[in-house]
């Protein structure tokens, strides 16, 4: 689905990504972990074509990624981005309904068929309760949930998400990793997500993408790839794996 070679990424003179090579097929959930400061939010701004690449090559089904309109990747790809403001007071049901937009002529209504994706995906992220309320009276959590709706009513190929649950309690972070990850499974959707909790990565990713200093140290399965040897070489912190439990990490003192 998306493939990325030799791929490198300045900004000014400060180099941020160094050859970095990957492949992410479809309905997988790949999660890229690393240190602040590492890249991922650079890698995610380019495989979702926000930023340009310096030099490399990143194609998505098959086509050079900058060979895309605007239009016609918003209607494959949606992105739920670190730390959304939004400063209009929308509905929260507004908000959602603007995931519509690339499927919709301009001046022109929603119809039905819109407006029916647009309350599932409300009722999936439980945020029909407050339709009708303002998007900048939200707390940080329901804020994110909302987004996450409005993503999903973009029904795309590919979901990337950027710390997307930062601000959730963990009820409705698990609550909307299960939904996400019942759609990799049952609809192919593909997931690609930048996270810092490392049991829910461990516990939700099918993949894991690791950078460390701007270099890609490791790509692969999950369960080969979450080790306590990788852990300390990203973060310098001694963890444990516990077996029984589905491979919790526990950070040890
Ligand atoms: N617009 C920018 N101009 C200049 N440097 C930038 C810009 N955005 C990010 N950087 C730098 O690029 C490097 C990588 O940043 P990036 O946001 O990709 O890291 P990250 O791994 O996502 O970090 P975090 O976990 O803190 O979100 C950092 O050193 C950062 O200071």
């Amino acid at each position: 689905m998306y493939s990325v070679k030799n791929l490198y990424f300045s900004y000014q003179d400060q180099k941020i990504l160094k050859n970095i090579n990957f492949f992410i097929e479809r309905g997988k959930l790949t999660t890229i972990i690393g240190p602040n400061g590492s890249g991922k939010t650079t890698l995610l701004n380019l495989i979702t074509g926000q930023l340009d690449v310096c030099s490399g090559e990143i194609c998505f089904q098959n086509k050079l990624l900058k060979s895309y309109s605007i239009k016609a990747l918003s209607q494959k790809t949606a992105i739920v981005s670190q730390n959304v403001e939004v400063h209009f007071p929308f509905t929260c049901m507004e908000v959602v309904m603007m995931g519509r937009n690339p499927f919709k002529s301009r001046m022109k209504n929603l119809n039905k068929k819109d407006l029916d994706v647009v309350l599932k995906c409300m009722e999936m992220t439980e945020t029909l309760g407050f339709a009708n309320k303002s998007i900048t009276n939200l707390s940080g959590g329901e804020r994110q949930r909302v987004m996450i709706a409005k993503a999903l009513a973009q029904t795309p190929e590919v979901l990337f998400l950027d710390e997307a649950f930062s601000n959730m309690d963990i009820q409705y972070t698990i609550k909307l990793l299960n939904l996400l990850k019942d759609k990799v499974q049952k609809e192919k959707l593909t997931v690609i997500s930048i996270m810092h909790d490392l049991n829910l990565t461990d516990l939700f990713s099918d993949q894991i993408l690791a950078l460390k200093n701007g270099k890609m140290v490791e790509y692969g399965k999950t369960q080969e790839v979450i080790r306590p040897s990788l852990i300390k070489e990203l973060f310098g912190v001694n963890v444990r794996k516990n077996e029984e439990k589905g491979l919790v990490i526990l950070p040890t003192i």
